[in-house]
């Protein structure tokens, strides 16, 4: 294998995923796409001014559809969200959903074990036997009947994989994740994909190369592959229609996915002053105007194109010791779920097994016979690019509560990713990469926009680092040193840090 060194030590059966003839394929792609992926990455820098593109208007004003859905996508009522480990793999498969996002993205640290054994992982659940025996004793394994579609979402454009190297330089993390599932189980039938953090329809239009020429290569007829798109940054909120263009022979759908969306916010308008500053995360709902906005649009548009409309994550999770809490869950669950099953979403997202039932109901209630809703097109929606941008219109203040809460739940989870689990269950809330990236952006927008608390303290480093302080003192773990280093790092460094995972993977 000239040119190509794995760096990453022996994970169990890894020799199956990392053959010689799956990393020539890997390397292939990294050889192909990575200096466009490096081009885009940087033009993301720029920050241009945001607003519908007069470039490509034609592609708004033109008729046209994206590829109908294959059966096994076409309906995606109730889609469990959650990382590769074994046993949530099994789990997932049971829980009842019509799909499972396997996710290698917001939910994974991508240690190198896990990126091994999460691929080890989707190789048995492609092929149905994939089964687990718990160092307590329980045996886990498939029940008889149907088992979710498997969709994987494979890291955004902007992470390394620095264990598998290319001519020199650490592999494209996507094009690892993607690669070596696409090599391994493409043949069976089913290479869809949930494509994350994209900010503009040229990005799209890479992913849509990758996937004719992997096709191409392992002699897999064209528009099999279908990848449905997070709409999760500010920019790609203004190319729904153009996303769904570029990809429209492998396009499945857009999702609305929240809690990047409010990172990039947050991120795209760091410096830009007041106006833009956004208030306590947890005051921030679903129907603010602008957020109302955002979905409005996407459903809208995948309608318009015959692409699916897949809800969000509420971030509420049950408690299985505590019928309080859970019943808590399940309410605002319920809401949310009802909101986006009346808005004309085909289905939606939920964090926790537990949380399958009521996400089914409500979209049963909602479709009737039809496993979509495809057919309600919203033609009397119209969104503006001011109403995108409104985030006075969210409302709420910058709390000390909201602060501390900031603090806390940053350090708590990069505890929990340093260890290796991606997504973790803090104060009763599911917290992943998205999320832990509102809470230190937001520091950092407070800190440089003279937000004043609305006790009248002004927020300052300073402020920060004793609250930092406070935390660290409450909290232990092997890796607390870091984390608090790491965290105050993403959080106040003049040159903001363009995703926490960047400086955290180089430290583990
Ligand atoms: C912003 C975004 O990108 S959202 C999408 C990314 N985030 C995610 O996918 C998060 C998915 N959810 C999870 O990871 C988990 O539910 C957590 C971390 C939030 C909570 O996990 P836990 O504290 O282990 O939950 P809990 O103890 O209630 O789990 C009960 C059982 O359900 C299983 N379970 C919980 N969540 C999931 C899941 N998402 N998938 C499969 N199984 C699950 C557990 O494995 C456990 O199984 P067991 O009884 O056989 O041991
Ligand atoms: O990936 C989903 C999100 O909300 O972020
Ligand atoms: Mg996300």
């Amino acid at each position: 294998m000239s040119g190509i060194r794995v760096l990453g030590g022996e994970v169990e059966r890894g020799e199956q995923i990392l053959t010689p003839d799956a990393l020539e394929f890997v390397a292939g792609l990294h050889r192909a796409f990575a200096a466009t992926r490096d081009d885009l990455i940087a033009r993301r820098a720029e920050r241009r001014p945001l607003g519908f593109l007069d470039e490509t208007k034609h592609i708004r004003d033109a008729d046209w559809r994206v590829a109908e859905a294959p059966e096994p996508l076409r309906d995606r009522r109730v889609e469990i969200t959650g990382p590769t480990e074994r046993k949530m793999t099994v789990n997932a498969l049971n829980s009842g959903a019509k799909v499972w996002l396997a996710d290698l993205e917001d939910a994974n640290t991508p240690h190198w074990h896990n990126v091994v054994s999460g691929q080890v992982n989707l190789y048995d659940a492609a092929r149905g036997t994939i089964d687990f025996q718990s160092p307590e004793g329980k045996y886990y394994s498939l029940k008889d009947g149907d088992h979710p579609t498997i969709v994987v979402r494979p890291r955004g454009w902007h992470l390394p994989e620095r264990h598998i190297e290319v001519d020199g330089r650490p592999a494209v993390g996507a094009l690892v994740d993607f690669g070596l599932h696409f090599f391994h189980n493409a043949a069976l039938g089913r290479p869809y994909y949930y494509l994350p953090k994209m900010e503009s329809h040229l990005e799209a239009r890479l992913w849509n190369d990758v996937f004719t020429a992997a096709q191409a290569e392992l002699g897999i007829p064209h528009g099999t592959v279908r990848a449905t798109v997070l709409i999760e940054t500010i920019p790609a909120a203004f190319q729904m229609e153009e996303i769904l263009y570029e990809l429209r022979d492998h396009a499945s759908g857009l999702n609305a996915g929240r809690w990047d969306y409010l990172f990039s916010i947050i991120k795209y308008f760091r410096d830009a002053g007041a106006d833009f500053v956004l208030p306590d995360r947890n005051s921030i709902t679903m129907t603010a105007p602008f957020m109302r906005a955002y979905t409005e649009l996407l459903v809208r548009t995948c309608h318009k194109r015959g692409a699916f409309a897949i809800g969000g994550m509420a971030a509420f999770i049950p408690n299985r010791r505590d019928p309080e809490v859970t019943e808590q869950a399940l309410a605002k669950v319920r809401d949310d779920k009802t909101r986006e099953s009346n808005d004309g979403f085909d289905g939606s997202w939920v964090a926790h097994p537990d949380l399958v039932p009521v996400c089914r109901e409500i979209f049963d209630a909602k479709l009737g016979d039809k496993p979509n809703q495809l057919d309600n097109t919203r033609p009397e929606v119209s969104v503006t690019a001011e109403q995108l941008l409104d985030f006075k219109s969210a409302g709420g203040h910058a709390t000390r509560a909201g602060l501390e809460s900031a603090v806390d739940v940053g350090v708590r989870y990069l505890l929990s990713w340093l260890a290796g689990n991606g997504a973790a269950a803090i104060h009763n809330l599911m917290e992943d990469a998205a999320t832990a990236e509102i809470s230190r952006s937001q520091l950092w927008q407070w800190v440089h926009n003279g937000v004043v608390l609305d006790d009248g303290t002004p927020v300052t480093a300073e402020l920060v680092r004793a609250v930092l302080a406070d935390t660290k003192a409450k909290l232990d773990g092997e890796h607390l040193d870091l984390a608090v280093e790491l965290f105050e790092q993403v959080a106040l460094a003049d040159d903001f840090v363009d995703f926490l995972t960047l400086p955290a993977y180089e430290r583990i």
